[in-house]
């Protein structure tokens, strides 16, 4: 998978070649190039912002040089014979974009190349996603109900969610299968999580993790994610499958 980057800030992208994500690019699993947004301007100031049509506090990021920034990182070489070159998916955080979900993740993992815009001061001006859209499919998406300085923190948010489900990124590709929010746990959150010693600080294991009884820790875990759920998250209790609300009545 290639993933593009563009920002006005590159070293706020450093922690992609950090850890589990940076052994993913020294691989070759994850082609990843971060691109500098002021390489695009031609001022002195290389300015990249100007004031907002219609007043309003701040400033909003230019249309030209990020028109000039996606031409380069996704060329619409002409000529190209269609279905030579994976078209790319421009995905652009924002505030006032779509929830960003599991399952956004799950679709962004199968794709073959991301662009990822960071935007900052007020965002970017609609017109350049809309320019793109033209050319190729455009996603805002939002990774929280609260308002950060920039995309740059958003973009570190999804790559890991949906670079962690590629194969050969995780150790353990099974542990992917049971997380919150996964098809296995009816999109629930997981229980609680145990290990070694038995007895910490006066705190025991829950008996039936040691018992070695699979069907009774299977349905302890289930009780304990319904249960979880249910007073952190009730909304994703709601959508539980009509198959497992038995289950749920039971445990609730
Ligand atoms: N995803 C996501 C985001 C963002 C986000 C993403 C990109 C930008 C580019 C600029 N700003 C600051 C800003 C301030 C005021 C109004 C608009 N924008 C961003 C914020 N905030 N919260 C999320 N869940």
């Amino acid at each position: 998978m290639r993933i593009d980057v563009i920002t006005i800030f590159p070293e706020y992208l450093q922690p992609l070649r950090a850890a589990l994500l940076g052994k993913a690019v020294e691989r070759g699993l994850i082609n990843l190039g971060v691109h500098d947004l002021r390489d695009w301007t031609h001022d002195v100031h290389r300015a990249v912002d100007d004031a907002p049509y219609g007043g309003g506090p701040g400033m909003v990021m230019k249309p030209q040089v990020w028109g000039e920034a996606l031409d380069a990182v996704a060329p619409q070489a002409e000529g190209d014979e269609p279905g030579t070159k994976p078209r790319p998916r421009l995905v652009v955080p924002t505030p006032a974009g779509r929830p960003f979900t599991q399952r956004c993740a799950q679709e962004y993992a199968a794709e073959e190349h991301l662009i990822f815009a960071c935007g900052r001061y007020e965002g970017i001006d609609q017109r350049v996603i809309d320019d793109a859209a033209r050319r190729m499919p455009v996603d805002e998406v939002s990774v929280g109900d609260y308002v950060l300085v920039g995309g740059e923190a958003a973009v570190l948010v999804i790559v890991e969610a949906f670079a962690r489900l590629l194969p050969g990124v995780l150790g353990n590709p099974t542990s992917a299968a049971q997380d919150s929010f996964s098809t296995a746990l009816d999109g629930l959150l997981e229980g609680p999580s145990y290990t070694r010693p038995e007895v910490w600080r006066d705190l025991s294991v829950p008996e039936v993790l040691l018992s070695g009884n699979h069907a009774l820790v299977d349905r302890w875990r289930r009780d304990q994610a319904l249960v979880r759920t249910f007073h952190r998250r009730p909304d994703l209790v709601d959508r539980l499958p009509e198959d497992a609300l038995d289950e749920r009545d039971r445990a609730l």
